[in-house]
C-alpha cells in the first residue's frame, strides 16, 4: 500500500501497524493509525457516523474520538484526497478497517468548515447514497451547502481548464460526477436556506464583487492542480455569492496576527487570509503612506460588515524611534572586511554609503560598537566617526535593501518613544477607528499613560499594546505591562538590543506576567521566516510556534511572511495547523497524565490560582517579582471577586463536561477573565458591541459573535444557541456551560451571577 501511495502521490495510507479489530484509546489511536494524505505529512482517517455529542468535542481539536476518527487540521492542507479505507467500530465495538465499495475520492469540504464535514464520492458498504456525507460527518447544517459550492466551483473551474489542464483524470472524473450529482434535489438544511436568503439581495452581491486583479503572489497564484483555494476562488468569482460565515478556524484558540503588506493588501487576499485563519490585521506604519493603510482599513471594515463573519481586529503598529537605513535603488552587497559608511545626511546612497534616518546616530555610537542590520542579518564594527558619518568595517556581509532596521548591540537609541510621525499615525488610527495600537520601543510606563490620556481626550476607545523590544524596557517591565492593555514580544529588536539567548527567557516571562494580569500577549517575529521564500517551514520554526502556544500566548504573529512573502496563505495555514495540533496535545495531556484539571505548562484550567501557577512555571523567577504578582492578583481579586470566581468555576465545570462556554458581555471583561483561565472548550462570547467583538479577536480561546440582547434573558440564550447551531459551532445534544456574570451583568433583574449547563436543542 505504501508503494501504491507513493505512486499515486496522494493515496491515503493506513498505518500497517493498525490491525483490524484493534481497540484503541484516542491517543494511542492517533499515534498508531495516522494516515497520510497527499504526501504532505498531514493526516486524517475517515469518520464514522455513530459518535456521541461527548465524543464530538474531539472534532474541534485534531484529537480523535474513539468512534469518529478525523483529523480536521489535515483538511486545511488539501482539498482532495484519495482514501482507501476508514475506521469503523464493528458489532463488538472494536475498530475495523472498512474498504469503500466504489471509487473513493474525497472532497474535503471540511477544509471550509473545520474539517468536520466531508463530502465524498465514495460508497461505503451498507450506504446507498453516493452523497453519504452524513456517514462521514457529524450532523451539519452546512455540509451539503459547502458541497454545493465546492462542486459548482470545481465544475466551472474544470470547464475553464479545458482538456489541456493539469488536472489528473481521476480528479476530473470525480468533479464531473459531483457536478452531475449537484443537479439532484437535496433535502434543504439550515445553512442552505440561509444562503438562499442572503443570495437574493443585490446589495450583498455587489458587496462581494469578485476582484479582477491577478493573485498578487506568483508562487501562490499559479494553478497547477485543483486545490481548495482554487475552488474557493472559483466559487467566489463565478457565483458572486455573499461571503458566509466559515468556521474552518474557530477551533484554534491561539490567535493569528498577520502583517498586511504589498502581497496581501488586495481584497481577494484579505478574504483568503481570514479564511485561512487571520484574526488580527497588523498595519506596520514603518512602511506605506496613510492612503495605503486607509485602503486596507476599509477592506477589513468591508469584510467585518458582512453578517455573521468572524470579525478581524485592526492593530496599528507605530514606527517608533526606530533607526533605519534609507531607500536604496537596488540591493547593495556588503562584503566581509569592506568599509561601509552610515551618514545622517538624507538621500545619500551608493555601494559604499547609505543614509540613516536618525540625526543622533553619530552621537549614540562609539568606536568598536557593533551595528546590526535587521537584527544581525548583516553586522558591522564601528571604526571611526566624523560629525555626520559613522565609518564601519563589515563583519558579516550580505545584501542591504531599503529601510532596514539598525541597532547598536546592547544600546537603545536616545529618542522619545512616541515620535512626531507616531503622533500623526496615532491620529490616523483614531480617525479610522483601529482597535489596537502596538506601541514601539516603550521604555517606561509614562509613555503609555501619555498615549492613554491623549486617547481619552479624543474619546477614542482604542487599546494600547506595548511592544517589548528595547533593552531599556526590561528593568521597567512590570510597570509598563501594568499600564498597558497587553503586550507584544517583539523579538526582532529585542534580540538585537539584548543577547539573542535571552529572548526565549524573556518571551516566557512576558507571557506569564501578561497572563497573570489578564492581558493579551502576542509573540512576534521570525515565526515562519523561511516561508517568505519557501513553501514549507523549517522544523525549528514549527517548534517555535508550538513553544509559544505551550507557553500560553494569546496570539502568534506573521510579519514579512504575509506582508511581502511568496506564500502568505500557506504560512497562515501552517501557523493554524501547528497551533491547533499543539493545543490538542495540551488538552490531551491535561486529561491523561495530570488528571482532568491541573495544567502547569499551558496554564489551562487549574485548581491553582494564577500566582501559584506563576510560581510553578517560573521556578527561576525572583521572589520579589512573585510577591509583586501576588499583590497584583490580590488587588484584582478584591475588585473583581465575583467575576473571577465565576470565570474560574465555569472553566472547571466546562472542562469536566467537555463543553464549550457561553458568555454574554457588553464590555468583553468576562470573556477576558474566562480566556485567562484557558478552558479546554471554546469561549463563545455574545456581545452587542461591534468594537468589543473585534477586540476579542485577539484573546486566546474566545470566539466573539455579535448579537442584539433582548430584555428577556431566556430569549437571548435561545437565540445565541440557535445561532451557534446554525453556524455549525455546536450541535444538538451537546452540553454548554452558560455563564451569567461580569462587572456589568446584563440581566441584573433576573439574578446576580450564575453558571448553568444547557443541552443544545
Ligand atoms: N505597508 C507596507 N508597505 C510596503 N512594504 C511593507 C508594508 N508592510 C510591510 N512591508 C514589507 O514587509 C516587510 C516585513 O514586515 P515587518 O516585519 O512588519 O517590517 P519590518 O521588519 O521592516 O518592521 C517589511 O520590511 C517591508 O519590506
Ligand atoms: C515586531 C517587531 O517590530 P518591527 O517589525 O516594527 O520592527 C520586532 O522588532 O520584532
Amino acid at each position: 500500500m505504501a508503494a501504491m501511495a507513493a505512486q499515486a502521490g496522494r493515496m491515503h495510507v493506513l498505518s500497517p501497524s493498525m490491525a483490524a479489530g484493534t481497540e484503541c484509546s484516542p491517543p494511542s489511536l492517533r499515534e498508531r493509525n495516522l494516515a497520510t494524505v497527499c504526501g504532505q505529512g498531514s493526516s486524517w482517517v475517515a469518520t464514522s457516523a455513530a459518535c456521541t455529542a461527548q465524543q464530538r468535542r474531539f472534532h474541534r481539536s485534531p484529537a480523535f474520538c474513539g468512534n469518529c476518527v478525523a483529523s480536521p487540521d489535515a483538511l486545511a492542507h488539501r482539498s482532495t484526497a484519495t482514501v482507501s479505507a476508514r475506521l469503523v467500530r464493528d458489532e463488538h465495538g472494536a475498530y475495523v478497517q472498512q474498504q469503500p465499495s466504489s471509487s473513493c475520492m474525497v472532497f474535503c469540504a471540511g477544509a471550509k468548515d473545520g474539517g468536520r464535514k466531508v463530502a465524498s464520492s465514495r460508497r461505503w458498504p451498507g450506504e446507498d447514497s453516493l452523497w453519504s456525507s452524513s456517514s462521514l460527518s457529524s450532523s451539519s447544517s452546512s455540509s451539503s451547502f459547502s458541497r454545493i459550492g465546492v462542486v459548482r466551483a470545481a465544475a466551472t473551474k474544470l470547464s475553464m481548464m479545458g482538456s489541456g489542464g493539469k488536472q489528473d483524470d481521476e480528479e476530473r472524473k470525480v468533479i464531473s460526477t459531483l457536478a452531475a450529482e449537484e443537479e439532484k434535489p437535496l433535502t434543504k438544511k439550515k445553512g442552505e436556506r440561509r444562503r438562499a436568503t442572503t443570495k437574493a439581495t443585490a446589495t450583498d452581491m455587489e458587496a462581494t464583487k469578485p476582484v479582477e486583479e491577478e493573485a498578487p503572489k506568483e508562487a501562490e497564484g499559479k494553478v497547477t492542480s485543483l486545490t481548495m483555494d482554487d475552488v474557493k476562488a472559483a466559487e467566489r468569482g463565478m457565483d458572486k455569492r455573499p461571503h458566509v460565515p466559515l468556521s474552518s478556524t474557530f477551533q484554534r484558540k491561539t490567535k493569528i496576527v498577520c502583517t498586511i503588506g504589498p502581497t496581501s493588501n488586495s481584497r481577494e487576499m484579505i478574504w483568503q487570509l481570514v479564511d485561512a485563519g487571520m484574526n488580527v490585521a497588523r498595519l506596520n506604519m514603518s512602511h506605506g503612506e496613510h492612503q495605503w493603510h486607509r485602503a486596507v482599513v476599509d477592506l477589513i471594515k468591508e469584510y467585518n460588515a458582512q453578517p455573521g463573519v468572524d470579525n478581524v481586529a485592526i492593530m496599528l503598529d507605530t514606527k517608533g524611534p526606530e533607526v533605519r537605513t534609507g531607500d536604496v535603488h537596488e540591493p547593495i552587497l556588503l562584503t566581509m572586511g569592506q568599509e561601509f559608511t552610515f551618514t545622517i545626511k538624507r538621500g545619500v546612497v551608493d555601494e559604499k554609503c547609505v543614509s540613516v534616518n536618525y540625526d543622533g546616530f553619530v552621537d549614540d555610537v562609539e568606536i568598536e560598537d557593533i551595528v546590526l542590520i535587521d537584527g544581525g542579518m548583516q553586522s558591522l564594527a564601528v571604526k571611526s566617526k566624523t560629525k555626520d558619518s559613522v565609518i564601519c568595517e563589515v563583519v558579516d556581509g550580505g545584501y542591504l535593501t531599503s529601510r532596514r532596521h539598525l541597532n547598536v548591540r546592547g544600546k537603545s537609541a536616545t529618542l522619545p518613544s512616541i515620535t512626531e510621525k507616531d503622533w500623526e499615525d496615532i491620529k490616523f488610527g483614531v480617525d479610522n477607528g483601529v482597535d489596537y495600537y502596538a506601541l514601539s520601543f516603550v521604555k517606561s510606563a509614562d509613555v503609555v499613560h501619555e498615549l492613554k490620556d491623549y486617547l481619552k481626550s479624543k474619546n477614542a476607545d482604542i487599546k494600547v499594546l506595548v511592544k517589548i523590544e528595547s533593552a531599556d524596557s526590561i528593568p521597567n517591565l512590570h510597570t509598563i505591562l501594568e499600564a498597558s492593555d497587553g503586550a507584544m514580544v517583539a523579538r526582532g529588536d529585542l534580540g538585537a538590543e539584548l543577547p539573542v539567548e535571552e529572548v526565549p527567557i524573556l518571551q516566557n516571562q512576558i507571557i506569564q506576567i501578561c497572563r497573570s494580569m489578564v492581558k493579551p500577549v502576542i509573540v512576534a517575529t521570525n515565526m515562519l521566516e523561511s516561508m517568505i521564500n519557501h513553501p514549507t517551514p523549517t522544523r525549528a520554526e514549527v517548534s517555535d510556534i508550538a513553544i509559544a502556544v505551550r507557553e500560553g500566548t494569546d496570539a502568534v504573529m506573521l510579519s514579512g511572511e504575509t506582508a511581502h512573502g511568496k506564500y502568505p496563505l500557506k504560512a497562515v495555514k501552517v501557523m493554524h495547523t501547528v497551533a491547533l495540533q499543539t493545543e490538542a496535545t495540551l488538552a490531551e495531556s491535561s486529561q491523561s497524565s495530570q488528571g482532568p484539571f491541573v495544567r502547569q505548562d499551558s496554564g489551562q484550567a487549574h485548581r491553582l490560582g494564577p500566582v501559584e501557577l506563576l510560581i510553578k512555571q517560573l521556578p527561576s523567577k525572583r521572589m520579589a517579582d512573585l510577591n509583586y504578582e501576588r499583590e497584583l492578583y490580590a488587588d484584582r481579586m478584591e475588585k473583581n471577586h465575583m467575576s473571577e470566581m465565576f470565570a474560574f468555576h465555569a472553566t472547571m465545570m466546562a472542562n469536566t463536561l467537555g463543553a464549550s462556554v457561553l458568555v454574554f458581555s457588553r464590555s468583553g471583561s468576562m470573556a477576558h477573565l474566562l480566556s485567562h483561565y484557558r478552558p479546554q472548550g471554546i469561549i463563545f462570547t455574545f456581545t452587542n458591541d461591534k468594537r468589543v467583538q473585534r477586540r476579542l479577536a485577539l484573546y486566546n480561546g474566545v470566539r466573539a459573535l455579535y448579537m442584539e440582547f433582548s430584555a428577556d434573558a431566556e430569549v437571548t440564550f435561545k437565540k445565541a444557541l440557535a445561532m451557534l447551531v446554525e453556524y455549525g459551532m455546536v450541535e444538538p445534544g451537546e452540553e454548554v456551560a452558560l455563564v451569567q456574570s461580569g462587572r456589568t451583568p446584563i440581566w441584573r433583574s433576573e439574578s446576580t451571577h450564575h453558571i448553568q449547563v444547557r443541552t443544545v436543542q
